[in-house]
């Protein structure tokens, strides 16, 4: 997977060279370029903002500099359109995501829709955000998502890429070494992960519930399945909502 990031702040993304991530780099399933935006830019101050049309509070981010940088990223294969009119894309123009409190909430489902993707790009935007000019053309080459990681506001969408890029990364074949891992945690299956313990058996007098210690493996399979509902049910009960309706049996939860 090729993924480029467009950012005003590109030491944000010095962690990229961190853990699996740097190790998805290294063994070339993964290819980051990081590009600081204000190299499109070519006034002595660099300048990416200006004040909004229509007043109100704050700066919005200029389209000069981004519809530069589209060009040099993603070429436009036919005569760039100069008005408002659309055109059908297919799934080989690369997805441009851009983070904002406006978007679609990101999930898990979303994460794994992006890592099936050749290519994705990222475009972090400061300030109040970018001139929605800039998402409309990009339209023209890209298949634009305007995505939030939830109902709360950041400075800047650098930290919502990290977020996504990790969950993005880590669904890549090969990036994680025991694919199983994947289908048994929280969000894999719609439901939340059951309770994890290790090493000792008991600690400050807490003991690991007897039926993970009983080598019973269809029993545990039940217990971590009726756990695994009932957190759902305390934490997320909307999650339950889109599941279907289950049975728990009192042995099953027993500990
Ligand atoms: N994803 C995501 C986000 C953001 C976010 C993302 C990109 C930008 C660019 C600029 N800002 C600041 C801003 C913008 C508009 N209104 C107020 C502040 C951003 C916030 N905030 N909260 C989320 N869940």
């Amino acid at each position: 997977m090729r993924v480029d990031v467009l950012t005003i702040f590109p030491d944000y993304f010095a962690p990229l060279e961190l853990s699996l991530i740097g190790k998805a780099r290294t063994t070339g399933l993964l290819d980051v370029g990081v590009h600081d935006l204000r190299q499109w830019t070519h006034d002595v101050h660099r300048t990416v903002d200006d004040t909004p049309y229509g007043g109100g509070p704050g700066m919005v981010m200029r389209p000069e500099p981004w519809g530069a940088a589209f060009d040099e990223l993603v070429p436009p294969d036919r005569p760039p359109l100069t008005g408002p009119e659309s055109v059908p894309l297919d799934d080989r123009a690369p997805v441009l995501i851009v983070p904002t409190p406006a978007g679609q909430r990101f999930d898990q489902a979303m994460a794994h829709a992006f890592a099936g993707e050749r290519r994705l790009i990222f475009a972090c935007g400061r300030y109040e955000g970018i001139d929605q000019r800039v998402l409309e053309e990009a339209a023209t080459r890209m298949r634009v998502r305007e995505v939030s990681l939830g109902d709360y506001v950041l400075f800047g969408g650098e930290v919502a890429v990290l977020v996504m890029l990790e969950a993005v990364v880590r669904l890549l074949p090969g990036v994680i070494g025991n694919a199983e891992s994947l289908t048994e945690e929280s969000h894999a299956n719609g439901l939340l992960e059951a309770p994890l313990y290790t090493k000792p058996a008991v600690w400050r007098g807490r003991e690991v519930p007897e039926v993970l210690r009983s080598g019973d493996h269809g029993r545990i399979a039940r217990w971590r399945r009726a756990q695994s509902l009932l957190r759902t049910a305390a934490q997320r009960p909307d999650m339950l909502a889109s599941t279907a309706p289950e049975t728990l049996d009192k042995h099953d939860v027993a500990t």
